[in-house]
């Protein structure tokens, strides 16, 4: 057999707008469709098995759609390099094609040693970008832009037929079991693979979408009126260019003007999504190390407090709601994961390493470069964001006044009347017996007083903002990862300075 290009698929499932995959296949010579699961990769503190379930989903239909066209997709379990070096001995690799993938520090360095791989055999690994990230960003001067011209571009189309490889059994997609996966139940968790995620994309523009600004706020409607297109773009199911442009000419075509300022805010947020891996494909370590170092052995550890609130057992009825139908469904909207990592971070003192990685695991969606830096900002180290401490009963009654979501994941509260749902711990001894629900048996009283709490956070977070050099370190960090909307570099830093990233002002 002559020489093979290996297209290598990472969190890339789909064949449609997969510019590695028609460029192999334009190569000329056999292409082999690869996926290699990782063991290692996924006995990462990140990583779960609701996680791997959808991404096999994804993988099994990719398996099928590669089939159609001529060579399904190989499957193997082990180290990256290890299989790639049995293809390179066994059949030649004339080419290795991938997207570049702004993962974890975990995969950072294993693709180095992927590259050094490839340098040591003289086989040329082609890295393409897949969504509006640039490798290599020298400023952030002109990204948008660039974002805009990268959405706007042709999607690719795919490869008619691929040239089928004899004597290559495809594999089994392994279970997570079979990874060494913890069990991990999750009986709401969406559903993989791309025609899944195409009929999302259109139920969510036809008609989900019209009321998406005003239900994304809340858990009571977010489950349907947010797009739910996160694990699709996470996992790469859909392409976000195929979803900007599917969204744009659903805009052009809408005479509702409410359902198009919706539609605009999505976008808007597609466009967030880059945005937030850019900080981590330019600055690693901001999976590990505090943004702003003033910030640095501020918090700590404490493990009773981290399983009551990973339990959803804190006592404040709203925040244990919201990571219980999280545990359950492998997500939550917006403001309520920057609630239940506020609340750790400020109300209990928690390190977010620890508390990030918890919550990384429950999200089907997990996107390290989003992620990471969203705790970071919604534990205040980013430096460049405002401070926002969440009080976990006002948000209760803004975002679930009457209770309803509150009630669905705390069976326990049932008897509880709607004036003290949200603060059980006023409940007297009578109170509590009518209600069949007597504090510290059947639910937790707070684990802290949340005024008092947030009071002291406050202070311990303003005290290490007032050090000599806080704020030229945070111009810094606004001049390395801080968003130029237009574009174009501001024309007086110190204003913008004064407005730091403006995406932090919208209605999150
Ligand atoms: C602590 C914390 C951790 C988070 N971790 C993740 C994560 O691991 N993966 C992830 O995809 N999102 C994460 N988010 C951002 C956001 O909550 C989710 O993208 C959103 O809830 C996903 O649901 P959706 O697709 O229905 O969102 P929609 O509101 O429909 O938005 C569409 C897409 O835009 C992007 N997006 C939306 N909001 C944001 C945002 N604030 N920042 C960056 N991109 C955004 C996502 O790709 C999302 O799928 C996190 C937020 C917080 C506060």
């Amino acid at each position: 057999m002559t020489a093979l290009h290996v297209v290598w698929f990472k969190r890339d499932l789909r064949t449609h707008d997969h510019v590695p995959l028609a460029a192999a296949a334009g190569a000329g010579g056999p292409v082999l469709p690869l996926y290699v699961a990782e063991p290692e990769l996924w006995a990462q503190p990140d990583a779960s098995a609701r996680q791997w379930g959808f991404a096999a989903e994804g993988l099994a239909e990719l398996r099928a759609d590669l089939g159609r066209r001529g060579q399904p997709l190989v499957v193997r379990v082990g180290d990256a390099v290890d299989i790639l070096d049995r293809v390179r001995r066994k059949w030649g690799i004339k080419g290795l094609w991938s997207h570049e993938e702004t993962g974890n520090g975990w995969t950072y360095a294993r693709d180095r040693r992927v590259a050094a791989w490839a340098r040591a055999h003289g086989i040329p690994w082609t890295e393409l970008p897949q969504n509006g990230v640039v490798r290599r960003l020298k400023d952030r001067d002109g990204w948008a832009r660039r974002w805009e011209g990268r959405m706007a571009a042709d999607v690719t189309v795919a490869p008619a037929g691929l040239a089928p490889l004899a004597g290559i059994d495809p594999g089994p997609i392994p279970t997570a079991t079979g990874l060494g996966l913890f069990p991990d139940p999750c009986p709401g968790r969406q559903p993989g693979g791309r025609a899944r995620g195409l009929r999302t994309l259109a139920s969510f523009l036809d008609d989900r979408g019209r009321l998406y600004q005003r239900g994304l706020s809340s858990p009571v409607t977010a489950f349907d009126s947010c797009s739910r297109l996160s694990p699709h773009l996470a996992w790469g199911t859909l392409s976000l260019r195929e979803v900007v442009q599917a969204t744009r000419a659903r805009m052009a075509g809408l005479e509702d003007a409410p359902f198009r300022r919706s539609l605009s805010s999505f976008v808007e947020r597609l466009h967030w999504h880059c945005h937030f891996m850019q900080k981590l494909e330019s600055q690693p370590d901001l999976e590990f190390r505090n943004a702003h170092p003033a910030y640095d052995g501020l918090r700590g550890s404490d493990p009773a407090r981290l399983a009551a609130w990973a339990e959803g057992r804190t006592g404040w009825p709203f925040m244990d709601a919201c990571m219980r139908a999280l545990v359950a469904t492998g997500w939550i909207n917006f403001r309520m994961r920057a609630m239940l990592m506020a609340v750790a971070s400020y109300h209990l003192w928690l390190d977010w390493r620890e508390t990030g990685l918890h919550l990384a695991r429950l999200f089907t969606d997990y996107e390290p470069g989003i992620h990471w830096n969203q705790c970071q900002m919604q534990s205040g180290t980013s430096g460049i964001n405002t401070i926002r401490i969440y009080n976990p009963v006002k948000q209760a009654e803004d975002h679930d006044p009457a209770g309803t979501f509150t009630r669905r994941w705390l069976p326990e509260l049932a008897g509880v009347p709607g004036h003290l749902l949200q603060e059980p711990w006023k409940m007297d001894a009578a109170e509590q017996e009518r209600a069949g629900c007597i504090l510290g048996r059947d639910y937790p009283l707070p684990l802290v007083d949340h005024q008092e709490a947030a009071r002291a956070a406050r202070d311990k977070v303003w005290a290490a903002r007032r050090g000599p050099d806080f704020h030229a370190l945070a111009d810094a960090i606004q001049d390395r990862h801080g968003s130029r909307k237009s574009g174009l570099k501001p024309s007086n830093p110190t204003k913008a300075r004064k407005k730091p990233a403006g995406q932090l002002a919208l209605d999150l």
